[in-house]
């Protein structure tokens, strides 16, 4: 089979870690491991949920893109993806729609693009209920990045499957449909 990758992408609180992980536990799809500078959330675990960086250590990495989000650096490398389809010819990545855009372009129809979306008010009291401290959110929350990522960018028309996550077994059928489509 021919290599795929599919790109979770969506503003942040859509859900896209959550279907990551549905996608690693349901089909044994891995995820492509990506760096960044931002300090690690409570539980989460160097090499298993990022690969957290220094903004030093950050630069010595070779990206196929990376992007500046809300005040942090992110990027993910050919390396990563390559590493992650030696275990299986599909792997998933989770990115901003900006990410979303660069794998596209790289990748054509290799790349399964899954856009989420969700209510915004939804959203901020899902990631209240994750832990995320206040002052952080409600910065994340008014970033340009994320007010941008609530729509899909006009360079992905056409390309994309949209998926509301409201109820999130409605949302896991959608996405088992669309990897049987895939397979
Ligand atoms: N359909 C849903 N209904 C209720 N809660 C949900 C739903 N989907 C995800 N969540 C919860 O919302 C929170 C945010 O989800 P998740 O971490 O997957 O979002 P994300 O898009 O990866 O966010 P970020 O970009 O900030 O990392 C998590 O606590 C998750 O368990
Ligand atoms: N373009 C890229 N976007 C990435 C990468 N790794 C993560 N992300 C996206 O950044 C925001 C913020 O992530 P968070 O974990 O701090 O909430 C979110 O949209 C991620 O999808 C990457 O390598 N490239």
């Amino acid at each position: 089979m021919d290599k795929k990758v599919i790109v979770i992408t969506g503003a942040s609180g859509t859900g896209k870690t959550t279907i990551s992980r549905y996608l690693e536990d349901t089909y044994n799809i891995p995820h492509v491991i990506t760096h960044t500078t931002r300090l690690p959330r409570d539980g989460e675990v160097n090499g298993v949920d990022y690969y957290f960086e220094t903004p030093e250590s950050f630069e010595k990495n070779h990206y196929l893109e990376r992007v500046e989000y809300s005040g942090n650096k992110y990027g993910s490398s050919v390396e990563g993806l390559e590493e992650t389809w030696k275990k299986s010819d599909i792997a998933s990545i989770v990115v901003d729609t900006k990410g979303a855009i660069a794998y596209q372009k790289k990748f054509g129809d290799a790349a399964i693009i899954l856009f989420l979306k969700a209510d915004p008010e939804e959203v901020a009291d899902r990631l209240a209920k994750r832990g995320d401290e206040k002052a952080r959110l409600l910065k994340r929350m008014a970033s340009e990045e994320n007010r941008r990522d609530f729509e899909i960018p006009k360079e992905l028309y056409g390309n994309y499957y949209e998926i509301v996550n409201k109820d999130i077994k409605k949302t896991k059928d959608y996405v088992n449909q669309v990897i049987k489509s895939v397979k």
